[in-house]
């Protein structure tokens, strides 16, 4: 590209007046025809340049991440026996459980509780830098130390997947590798199709094909309710409205997954999760750069909807989306198909796991200024179309019934142990100070 630039002539002026088609009709019969030749290909060139140039950057993000993925290595006799020890059930009825996006938020902390009570866990993650990787580290280093093994490689690597139903007969998959996050989606389109949709079908494939088929559970998203203003949100409401790509991808995912449900007799759940946050959470997330930037005095967004309406959200503390994840793994009814084919009817659930509390983004802030002692410098802004819902409010009846999901965590005590978490990792640890 660089080199077509170059040759760019000096003289550009020379082209200003082939505005003229009665010029550019002379220079055709007057200019020698090696000129003609060279400036036509210099031509070419520019709109080559240019189409190069207007090539989404996304698409260039995802072969990066691609050539990530691809630097990942696995195999081996160690790899193995760290994958089969890290994925040995350690207590009756326990199960087998690969959890995917294991350095995540979510997937960490669904990983810890797991191995806690004696399932066998093995983590899949790509570590990308869609935020810090340094702190996806931190939760790996934690998962390492309770014996929890995380294989460092994508979902979109199917040969991996297939090595590691090879190596072990996993009685379940809790599938929480995505790419996360409403308003990013504009900034990198390809990456939600990426992950959200070539990687859960990459899963659901080496799923089916594997004997014994696992049960799987996945994150699906309260976004998938989109423009839907009936509240709260009920599992029947519509979800033909997404307000974002993000929010397209996970409806999408919900609709392929009823069809390997229906065409290959895999059970599948799938969790339609409201803003949840916590400690070891999610960096982009507003709950989280808020605390950062209210402690360096920075300003701080606030979204308002149209006449100065308020923007909400359901919050849902982590520990109680943890208890959501495993009353899904432990009600999953088996899959019906043994090496692709689908042997009977299997089951296809879903579920809103919030906490039925929608608090507005003010408040937050508010409960943040008394935790972190410190007033924030508060920025209203009518909120951006970048895929953004002014409210989310789910209700939870549903999940209640069927896993036994009960929240227990308000707001304020929630952020309470979120903030005693952030200065303790932030502050009290000079390796972690650099984090942005
Ligand atoms: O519930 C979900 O399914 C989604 O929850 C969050 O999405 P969101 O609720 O938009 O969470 P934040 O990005 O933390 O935003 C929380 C609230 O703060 C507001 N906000 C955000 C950013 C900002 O600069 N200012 C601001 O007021 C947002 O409008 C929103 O109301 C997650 O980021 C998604 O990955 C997840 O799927």
């Amino acid at each position: 590209m660089t080199q077509l630039k170059d040759g760019i002539p000096s003289t550009p002026g020379k082209f200003k007046m082939d505005k003229s088609p009665y010029m550019i009709h002379r220079l055709r019969w007057q200019l020698p025809l090696a000129k003609l030749t060279f400036w036509s290909c210099l031509f070419l060139g520019l709109i080559l340049l240019f189409f190069l140039r207007s090539t989404p950057s996304s698409l260039s993000r995802i072969s990066d991440s691609n050539r990530r993925s691809l630097a990942s290595t696995w195999g081996g006799p160690d790899w193995e026996k760290r994958v089969r020890d890290s994925s040995r059930i350690r207590s009756s009825n326990g199960m087998s459980v690969l959890v995917t996006g294991a350095a995540g938020f979510v997937g960490t902390h669904v990983s810890a509780a797991l191995k806690r009570r004696g399932d066998g866990v093995l983590g899949l993650d790509n570590f990308n830098d869609y935020y810090d990787p340094k702190l996806k580290r931190s939760r790996q280093a934690r998962l390492e130390r309770s014996g929890v093994f995380i294989v460092e490689g994508d979902i979109n690597d199917s040969a991996l997947l297939k090595k590691l139903f090879d190596v072990v007969a996993f009685t379940h998959v809790m599938h929480l590798a995505a790419q996360a996050g409403v308003r990013y989606a504009m900034q990198n389109p390809g990456s939600y199709v990426n992950s959200n949709i070539a990687g859960l079908v990459s899963l659901f494939e080496v799923c089916k094909a594997a004997n014994p088929q696992p049960s799987i559970v996945w994150a699906s998203s309260s976004s998938v309710y989109g423009l839907n203003n009936k509240v709260p949100f009920s599992e029947r409401d519509r979800t033909d409205q997404p307000a974002s790509l993000y929010a397209a991808t996970k409806k999408a995912g919900e609709e392929i997954a009823h069809t390997y449900n229906h065409i290959y007799g895999l059970s599948i759940t799938g969790l339609r999760f409201f803003t949840v946050y916590g400690p070891w959470g999610r960096p982009d997330m507003a709950y989280f750069f808020f605390t950062k930037d209210i402690l360096k005095g920075k300003p701080i967004p606030i979204f308002e909807g149209p006449n100065h309406g308020t923007v909400a959200r359901d919050f849902t503390y982590i520990d109680d989306i943890v208890k959501g994840c495993l009353g899904s793994l432990d009600t999953a009814e088996k899959s019906t198909g043994s090496g692709g084919k689908k042997k009977g009817p299997a089951q296809l659930r879903i579920f809103n796991l919030g906490n039925t509390s929608p608090v507005p983004v003010t408040k937050l802030v508010s409960i943040l200024e008394r935790l972190l002692k410190l007033k924030a410098n508060r920025v209203m802004l009518k909120m951006p179309r970048n895929g953004d819902v002014q409210f989310t409010h789910a209700n939870i009846t549903l999940a209640q019934t069927e896993l036994g999901y009960k929240p227990t965590t308000d707001l304020q005590t929630g952020l309470k142990k979120f903030v005693r978490w952030y200065l303790s990792y932030y502050n009290n640890s000079g390796r972690n100070k650099s984090v942005e």
